[in-house]
């Protein structure tokens, strides 16, 4: 993903018009939210009035209650065209990252832990909403104090412009609060993040934690980690005993003005009392949201942040599904072979393979056998599109992959590993994943019983509709790895993409899983990543590949005469396995 730049405003407002907000009900909000200010700003006009001894005037009291009474229905008014907007506009801020999260390719995708990706989903749109709300109350408060100061100074200059200089020390109080607030806030959020990172990766490997016995290491450092939360919820909270005493001197510095340069005007008979008084409530009325400004100039910098990590994904590629040719049309004008010419291949700076060139048979078994880390699954990688070679090509027929669309050529494909990902929900729903028609209830059946699966099913009390738990949690590895066979029953793919590892599953297990492999091999082009000397036996074609290179490519009998790696392989690894294999059987 592209570093999040420093761009200034353009990607926040950028961000505001691509995620189609509410401006309908906003603006509606907004205009409400004025003309209540407007309202209210005429109210201590009458009360006033009322206090200078119309107070059996029935005709003013009733004004002054019957406009109390409109401007609060108009404040509901916009309360609820706001109430419409704050979540409608979160859910469209969240909808755009999200939507855009989908379309960005694996090479982008796996720079950034997926943590971090969350939280632009979460927090950071949560960040552009806060500013998007808070905006409406400075623009209306903005004019509640301006409207306030003219007609204060329309009612008498001298004591407005005796109020003047405390303005500048609202503002500072402001500045001075907005800033440790949201550096104290901060402090509390990356907190709060590396304790959440720290929970969400270590609760769902307790397992290992138990089996290594770290249990106390890992209560100390959990401990650790919620110390320091508390510590940076501690200075939060400090940093509002402050604030607090400092808004309070703002109060009281314009009440002390009003009470004693008004009284000295009042003895002069320069302002009546009343007139005092609709001062005192012109300043109560406006001057604490003119002291919130210095949080909003803090908010909108924390959305500025957002909204440029934000616009890094947003302005990212996406990965172009449309290509120029259909699977259908290309499979058609070939004979089905994939072929890999001279494919070079890195995950950012490190080389994986190199040169890589071999043919897979149409409808026939290739068997990727080689060391570890040497680069079997990076092919696998390349074969399903996650990533594009950097160098040389992959064919189909005589046509690039590149060309072919790209879903269709996905949806040819089934990947089947005994670590095969399986989503929370029902069986049924982690079956028939990944097909875009409606299968019947005898499909999804049929598919279970070829993966030798629907045994397991129907000994659950809710049988297909059984859940699976978080990645599939409540199921065996064994079970899991028949789920997914089953899926890969009801795509029907054109390929078959095979991991073969099998350390955790009894032998029973691994001799059904193998059977039900069998059927779903049959009349398939099949690339299996080997770990069993009996498939690399089968094989039409074995590859041998070693430090991202292909060291040899036969069958079992000529390979292992001419090359030493593949019979090192045969001898230490496959025939260990198989040992290991007879004797847990
Ligand atoms: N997402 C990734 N980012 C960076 N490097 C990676 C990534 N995935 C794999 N690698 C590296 O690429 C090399 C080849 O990995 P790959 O998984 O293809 O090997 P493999 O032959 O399948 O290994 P094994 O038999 O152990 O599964 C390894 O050195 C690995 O560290």
């Amino acid at each position: 993903m592209p570093e999040a730049r420093k761009h200034g405003w353009k990607e926040f407002f950028q961000l505001i018009f691509k995620s189609k907000l509410p401006w309908g009900y906003y603006i509606l909000g907004l205009i409400a939210m004025i003309v209540s200010t407007t309202i209210a700003l005429g109210l201590p006009l009458v009360a006033q009035q009322i206090m200078e001894g119309q107070i059996f005037d029935n005709k003013l009291i009733m004004s002054y209650v019957g406009w109390s009474i409109v401007s609060a229905i108009i404040v509901s008014t916009s309360a609820f065209f706001f109430a419409i907007t704050a979540p409608k506009t979160l859910r469209s801020i969240q909808k755009t990252i999200w939507t855009k999260f989908i379309k960005i390719p694996m090479s982008v995708f796996i720079k950034q832990p997926s943590l971090q990706l969350i939280t632009r989903v979460t927090s950071d749109g949560k960040f552009i909403d806060g500013v998007i709300s808070q905006f409406k109350t400075v623009i209306n408060s903005t004019y509640g104090f301006i409207g306030s100061l003219l007609i204060m100074y329309g009612m008498n200059a001298k004591l407005t412009l005796a109020l003047l200089p405390v303005i500048p020390y609202m503002l500072i109080v402001s500045a001075v609060v907005g800033h440790f607030t949201q550096k104290t806030q901060n402090g509390v959020q990356t907190k709060y993040s590396g304790l959440n990172a720290y929970f969400a990766e270590r609760l769902p490997k307790i397992r290992l934690i138990k089996a290594f016995g770290k249990e106390k290491k890992e209560s100390e450092l959990g401990d650790q980690m919620i110390q320091q939360q508390y510590t940076a919820d501690r200075k939060r909270a400090f940093v509002d005993l402050y604030a607090e005493p400092l808004m309070q001197s703002v109060h009281a510095i314009i009440l002390g003005i009003i009470l004693i340069y008004g009284g000295i005007l009042a003895n002069k008979g320069e302002i009546k009392v009343s007139e005092v008084v609709a001062f005192y409530m012109y300043i109560g009325f406006t001057y604490s949201n003119v002291l919130q400004y210095g949080l909003f100039w803090q908010g909108i910098k924390a959305a500025k942040g957002a909204s440029e990590r934000i616009s890094a994904i947003l302005d990212s590629k996406s990965e172009l599904v449309k290509r120029e040719e259909s699977f259908v049309s290309a499979l058609n004008q070939s004979n089905g072979d994939i072929k890999l010419q001279n494919v070079t291949f890195s995950y950012e700076d490190k080389n994986v393979l190199k040169n890589i060139d071999f043919t897979i048979p149409n409808g026939k078994l290739t068997a990727i056998v080689g060391p570890s880390g040497g680069g079997k699954t990076t092919i696998f990688n390349l074969l399903e599109r996650f990533y594009e070679p950097n160098v040389g090509h992959i064919l189909l027929g005589d046509r690039s992959i590149e060309k072919i669309h790209l879903n269709e050529w996905r949806a040819s494909f089934s990947y089947v590993s005994q670590s095969s990902q399986l989503l929370s929900g029902t069986i049924r729903e982690n079956i028939t994943y990944g097909v875009d028609y409606d299968v019947t209830d005898e499909e999804v059946r049929y598919a279970a019983e070829m993966a030798d699966a629907l045994d397991f099913i129907e000994e659950f009390p809710d049988g297909f509709n059984t859940e699976v738990g978080e990645f599939g949690s409540k199921l065996s590895g064994g079970q899991r790895q028949r789920i997914a066979i089953a899926r890969a029953f009801i795509k029907n793919p054109q390929y078959l993409l095979l991991d073969e590892a099998t350390s955790n599953i009894d032998a029973r297990s691994e001799h059904a899983i193998k059977e039900a492999l069998k059927k779903l091999m049959k009349g398939r082009t099949t690339i299996v990543i080997a770990h069993d000397i009996n498939t690399v036996k089968e094989a039409d074609q074995i590859v041998v590949i070693d430090a991202g290179k292909v060291s040899g490519i036969g069958q079992h009998s000529e390979l292992y005469k001419k090359n030493s790696l593949y019979r090192n392989l045969v001898e230490i690894q496959f025939e260990k396995n198989q040992k290991l294999v007879s004797a847990l059987s």
